[in-house]
């Protein structure tokens, strides 16, 4: 038995490894490298589920770990609504803040992308009762009474609408907007929410421009009239800019484009999912900024590479008409958002965000060109960075690429039914995208 399998079953014992690709010793990975128990390097392109921004190890982030700065924000981890720390602000205006998306500059920090999620579908819900019930209207005692039944008025049946095919977390309002894979939903209750058809795009873009721009306004115009259907019911929707666990799905700028306009003119707000594409791997800091939208959305949620967790937004109104509606006790935590300072400003220095758009550029091609002559189809995602992905004809086929590779040193990871995602981290180079490239070259045998 090698050490990886030993490990493997005796944490096993103790926690759920199932879904365990392998064991990491995380001490000696580095940069672009992950490394398991029995000492296997693998070129990750995978990530931690798109979550490495800078790599594992990097001297910047070990560094900042070792601060005084982080053992006081590790040690005493305060309770953040109630007892903010004197550098929190600061913390914030360097890091998560200086990297907001365009016009909005305010946050409100989380624990989970899930979290990040589900408390920007709080702060649409409170703004939206706010708009009805008047500034400066009391609470009414049938209010006060029926939500401590989970009725309404009080809980009122609102409701948020999201796309076929999205992942927007596992919590439980999140999960009730995820719709990518049954396995996610099974046996937990769900609130009873809209859903929209997503476009199902078809590749290469260039031959299928006049099918791809129908599918696109047969969405818009289901968009559109689900939001009637539900007649004012619908406060906000949901959307990531490509739709990652679901299967890498994209659509065009023109698609996101009309989705702000129809949203802004049925009054509902707009929640721009970033937790996988945010944070540079597009070739934008933001993936949204791709879309040149004339209205920013109302919320861009973020987590995973930015490992700090929450929503940005600039509607004062968003933040609720008293303390305690949006809160528990962490509201964030400070050595996350130190990390996100940190990953930001290595960002900055080491101009990542056009560095992986020209190494996202340079990979696309060689993925056309080694491509041809094989099963793969669909290859999708340029112009966006490292952030590619293609379809196999199978789940098998798909899972047997996944191992081979594998095998070949590379650790790489799927999405939807039978597409394959790279997710690098930040410091992926073309020295990487070739290695990557003779592996894949290999393993399908041309
Ligand atoms: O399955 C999960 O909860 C992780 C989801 C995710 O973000 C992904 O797979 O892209
Ligand atoms: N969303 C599931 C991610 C886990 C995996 O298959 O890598």
């Amino acid at each position: 038995m090698s050490k990886n399998e030993q490990e493997l079953s005796q944490l096993g014992s103790v926690f759920d490894t199932r879904a365990a690709y392998f064991v990491c010793n995380y001490f000696a990975s580095h940069d672009n490298y992950l490394v398991d128990l029995d000492g296997n390097e693998y070129l990750d392109v995978y990530a931690q589920i798109s979550s490495i921004a800078l790599g594992y190890n990097h001297p910047e982030l070990i560094k900042v770990a070792k601060s005084d700065e982080m053992a006081v924000a590790l040690v005493n981890r305060p309770a953040l609504g109630c007892f903010p720390s004197s550098d929190y602000r600061t913390i914030l205006e360097e890091g998560i803040l200086a990297a907001a998306p365009p016009s909005l500059d305010k946050v409100w920090t989380s624990l989970s992308g899930s979290d990040a999620n589900e408390t920007a579908f709080k702060a649409a819900f409170m703004y939206h009762a706010l708009q009805k019930r008047g500034k400066g209207t009391p609470f009414t005692e049938e209010e006060m009474k029926s939500c401590m039944e989970n009725l309404p008025p009080g809980c009122p049946d609102y409701v948020i609408l999201s796309f076929e095919h999205g992942f927007h977390g596992r919590l439980f309002g999140s999960l009730s907007t995820t719709r990518s894979k049954a396995i996610h939903k099974l046996d937990i209750p769900a609130f009873q929410w809209p859903k929209t058809p997503f476009p199902r795009l078809k590749y290469p873009l260039e031959e299928f421009e006049k099918e791809n721009s129908q599918e696109e306004e047969r969405c818009l115009e289901l968009f559109s009239s689900v939001i009637d259907q539900w007649k004012g019911r619908i406060v906000a929707f949901i959307v990531e800019p490509i739709q990652s666990e679901g299967g890498d799905n994209h659509a065009s700028p023109y698609f996101f484009q009309r989705l702000r306009e129809i949203s802004l003119e049925k009054n509902v707000l707009m929640i721009v999912d970033e937790v996988q594409t945010g944070v540079a791997s597009t070739g934008k800091f933001w993936a949204h900024e791709h879309w040149n939208l004339t209205t920013p959305p109302d919320f861009v949620t973020f987590s995973k590479k930015f490992q700090a967790a929450g929503f940005y937004f600039q509607n004062p109104e968003f933040v609720p008409n008293q303390p305690f509606r949006q809160f528990n006790t962490w509201c964030g935590d400070p050595s996350k958002a130190i990390i996100a300072r940190t990953i930001f400003k290595q960002i900055q220095k080491d101009n990542l965000v056009s560095k992986i758009r020209e190494v996202g550029d340079y990979l696309y091609e060689k993925l056309e060109t080694v491509f041809k002559s094989t099963p793969v189809t669909n290859l999708r995602g340029k112009g966006r960075g490292t952030f590619i992905a293609w379809d196999f004809d199978s789940a098998q086929e798909r899972n047997e690429f996944l191992l081979k590779m594998k095998q070949h040193g590379i650790n790489i990871g799927g999405c939807g039914d039978s597409s394959v995602r790279l997710r690098t981290t930040l410091i992926f180079e073309k020295k990487h995208a070739d290695i990557l490239c003779d592996a894949i070259l290999k393993v399908l045998n041309v």
